[in-house]
């Protein structure tokens, strides 16, 4: 049975996500994103489920920066789960002055806590459940939970299906040290983060090469490399796999532009969305391009 380690305590979304990611599997609450992942580099856990992205809030800080430090971890398999809450409170509680969540569940329940607990303060937990926990021994009045938290912590329920956006949804990933990648199925992600040079067209060069091979970029984002002010990593999510040569040879383009490229993983993409193959642009086209082209070198053609 493999150990997975999950951005906890009991009752997170992250945990729902973890069970579709790794049934059956041992699960390994941790209470940050980032300790999640020093579980796997450690060898404590075999793998670790860490949100990466909400379809309100965008993308999850601590999963970035925690993919591009330290030793290398791949993302094997991705779900996205559809996010509503459960407001928590104690059990007979009085007044709710304050209201805890993780900040990017705070965000998707303003509009919410405005009409419905306008005199309550929003305070930041370092997840869902650490606002149940923190509920129950006095520290918040009320807590913005995953619907199961009340199934693990024991609160009454205030509110249920609270969300501003009603289709809301966070994509999770499942990362491991670097080993076998997942087999390629037609409908994947590949992700890179890449530290470019600092001048001018840096990134509009990564992003061509990428453009110039008919690939379709599924994400964008950009991280301070904390060293130098003004200075980014490029957080770059695009259709296809590694083991495609079309993929592989953007791969190697963008290698040549980058101080530094950390390969972040070839997985199934969750919503099974096939990937656009443009014509001109297939596998097969970049085979036979590359057998012409060593052909040529050989002097077998002209
Ligand atoms: O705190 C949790 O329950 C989490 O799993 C984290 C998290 C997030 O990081 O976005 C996951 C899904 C929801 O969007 C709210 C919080």
């Amino acid at each position: 049975m493999s150990r997975i380690a999950y951005f906890g305590p009991r009752g997170t979304f992250t945990e729902q996500a973890a069970r579709v990611l790794a049934p059956g599997e041992e699960l390994l609450p941790v209470e940050t994103v980032r300790l999640a992942m020093t579980a796997v580099r450690k060898g404590e856990a075999d793998a670790a489920c860490v949100p990466i992205e909400n379809s309100v809030e965008g993308v999850v800080p601590a999963t970035l920066d925690g993919l591009s430090e330290s030793t290398p971890l791949v993302a094997v398999a991705e779900a996205i789960l559809p996010v509503h809450f459960s407001v928590l409170t104690r059990r007979g509680g009085g007044e709710i002055r304050t209201v805890a969540s993780h900040p990017h569940a705070l965000a998707q329940v303003r509009d919410w806590l405005e009409a419905n607990l306008p005199h309550a303060h929003p305070v930041a937990s370092s997840s869902t459940s650490a606002a149940a926990v923190g509920v129950l021994e006095g520290d918040f009045d009320a807590a913005v939970c995953a619907p199961v938290a009340v199934e693990h912590y024991d609160l009454e329920v205030l509110a249920t299906e609270v969300a501003d956006v009603s289709d809301a949804a966070t994509r999770f990933l499942l990362v491991r040290r670097p080993g076998e990648l997942p087999a390629p199925t037609g409908a994947d992600r590949t992700s890179v983060v890449a530290a470019a040079a600092n001048r001018t067209g840096t990134l509009a060069e990564l992003l061509t090469e990428l453009a110039t091979r008919g690939i379709n970029l599924t994400r964008l984002d950009a991280r301070p490399t904390r060293n130098n002010f003004g200075e980014y990593r490029f957080f770059i999510d695009f259709e296809g796999h590694v083991a495609e040569p079309r993929v592989l040879d953007a791969l190697t383009a963008l290698r040549r532009h980058c101080r530094n490229l950390r390969f972040l993983g070839s997985h199934p993409r969750a919503d099974g969305t096939q990937t656009t193959i443009e014509p001109g642009f297939g596998n097969e086209n970049f085979v036979d391009a590359a057998g012409w082209a060593d052909a040529v070198r050989k002097g077998d053609v002209a």
